[in-house]
């Protein structure tokens, strides 16, 4: 029989004491469920003072943003902690630290990041981490690389594969990115103004065959071990600092994916700002943007082919020229998945405030359908597209 029963916040007080590493446990007293996500439930345990200390994040075994209508697997929370484990070990200083957890509570323990800010919020605001950008590459680099075949043995690597199969939340990206936003399916979320623009998306049938193409490569392509949703609103930000939290949907998956979620959440940002700040004030900003998405892929490109030129372990991958060939590939497909990214949080069922806190109507349905038009322009085009220069270019003349 399962010990699993859903927290209250008198039991994550609780939890907190005996498992988050405290030096004074007693003075542990109170939580606040703080979860905004889709899935769980969040606590921030907070000490006699009122000062946060801990998080105690316990899955529900239903998606909360949906309810008990549609149950999800438990076994995400041992997903997100250990992949969060793996992640941190090669890339400690841009992960959230896992301080305990347990798989059949489905709980787990972190740092409290409370002196952080959720990224997305940060960027709504048009607030700027002119690091975070550079941070995030470094961090999809390490994780990545280290997680793949140039640094894993090659069996240990397929027992990796097998450990981190995580069919029930694949299916969510699997339906939420590549399936729902191109019919008309009841989870799908968007004002009747878009409809038009919607309908043409469906109509396009080489955006059709190219979106078929991108979910082919996430059913199969066994590349490296993903956070697997990696957004604005996964990333924590500080001045000078960022962490990665809410490895979940984490499984082997392609390499591209991750930068191409990231990428897909700046150009949503981007597309939302003259919205968020006014059309004028949003100039600088958008600049910004693009600078972020040079500056991620520059990073991450650049930290990659030097680990794979310093660290490569299968001597065959290690032929030089191979890490750049490969890069090329990733790089394609990250330019696709971002352009399902922009549609999907435009039309499916999980928004993002860049577009959906924009308060005049007129305003959002246009930077929606903006969104759209670049997304659809971006995966057409993802192949066509050679480096991180000629997607800006690219993004300008879409604009
Ligand atoms: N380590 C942390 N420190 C402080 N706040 C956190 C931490 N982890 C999560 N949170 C807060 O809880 C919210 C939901 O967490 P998240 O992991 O994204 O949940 P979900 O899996 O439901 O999406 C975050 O947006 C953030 O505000
Ligand atoms: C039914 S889950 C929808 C959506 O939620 C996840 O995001 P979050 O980080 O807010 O939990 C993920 O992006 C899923 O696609």
């Amino acid at each position: 029989m399962s010990r699993y029963y859903t927290f209250t916040a008198q039991d994550a007080v609780e939890y907190a004491r005996q498992f988050g590493g405290v030096a004074d446990p007693q003075s542990l007293v109170t939580a606040d469920e703080i979860g905004d996500g889709n899935l769980n439930l969040v606590f921030k345990i907070r000490d006699t003072a009122g000062k946060s200390r801990v998080i105690v994040k316990q899955a529900l075994p239903y998606v909360r943003c949906v309810g008990e209508s549609w149950p999800l697997t438990l076994d995400r929370a041992r997903i997100e902690a250990e992949t969060l484990i793996i992640h941190g070990q090669y890339c400690p200083q841009h992960t959230v630290n896992v301080l305990h957890h347990d798989a059949e509570l489905a709980v787990m323990v972190q740092e409290d990041l409370s002196d952080h800010h959720i990224w997305r919020s940060e960027l709504v605001l048009g607030k700027h981490y002119p690091q975070a950008a550079t941070q995030l590459g470094e961090y999809l680099a390490q994780t990545l690389f280290h997680t793949s075949d140039f640094y894993q043995n090659a069996q240990a690597k397929k027992a990796e594969v097998s450990r981190f199969t995580n069919p029930e939340l694949c299916q969510i990206t699997e339906d939420l990115f590549f399936t729902d936003p191109y019919v008309d399916h009841e989870r799908n979320n968007f004002e009747p103004v878009l409809q038009p623009a919607v309908e043409a998306l469906r109509q396009d049938k080489p955006l059709r065959l190219a979106v078929a193409a991108l979910k082919h490569r996430f059913l199969c392509k066994a590349q490296a071990l993903l956070h697997g949703d990696i957004h604005s609103g996964s990333i924590f930000v500080a001045e000078g600092k960022l962490k990665a939290i809410d490895a979940e949907f984490g499984y082997y998956g392609p390499m591209g994916f991750d930068p191409g979620s990231a990428l897909g959440n700046l150009l949503l940002n981007y597309c939302g700002l003259p919205g968020l700040v006014g059309v004028r004030e949003a100039a600088d900003g958008r600049e910004q943007r693009l600078q972020d998405v040079r500056e991620l892929w520059l990073s991450f490109s650049a930290r990659f082919l030097q680990l794979a030129r310093d660290k490569s372990q299968d001597p065959t991958l290690a032929e030089p020229g191979y890490a750049e060939l490969f890069l090329q590939e990733v790089w394609h497909d990250a330019v696709g998945y971002c352009g399902a990214e922009l549609i999907r949080r435009t039309v499916g069922l999980a928004h993002v405030a860049d577009l959906d806190t924009i308060k005049d109507d007129a305003m959002r349905a246009d930077c929606q359908r903006h969104a759209l038009s670049l997304g659809q322009k971006l995966i057409l085009t993802a192949q066509q597209i050679g480096d991180v220069e000629s997607l800006i270019a690219r993004i300008r003349q879409f604009s």
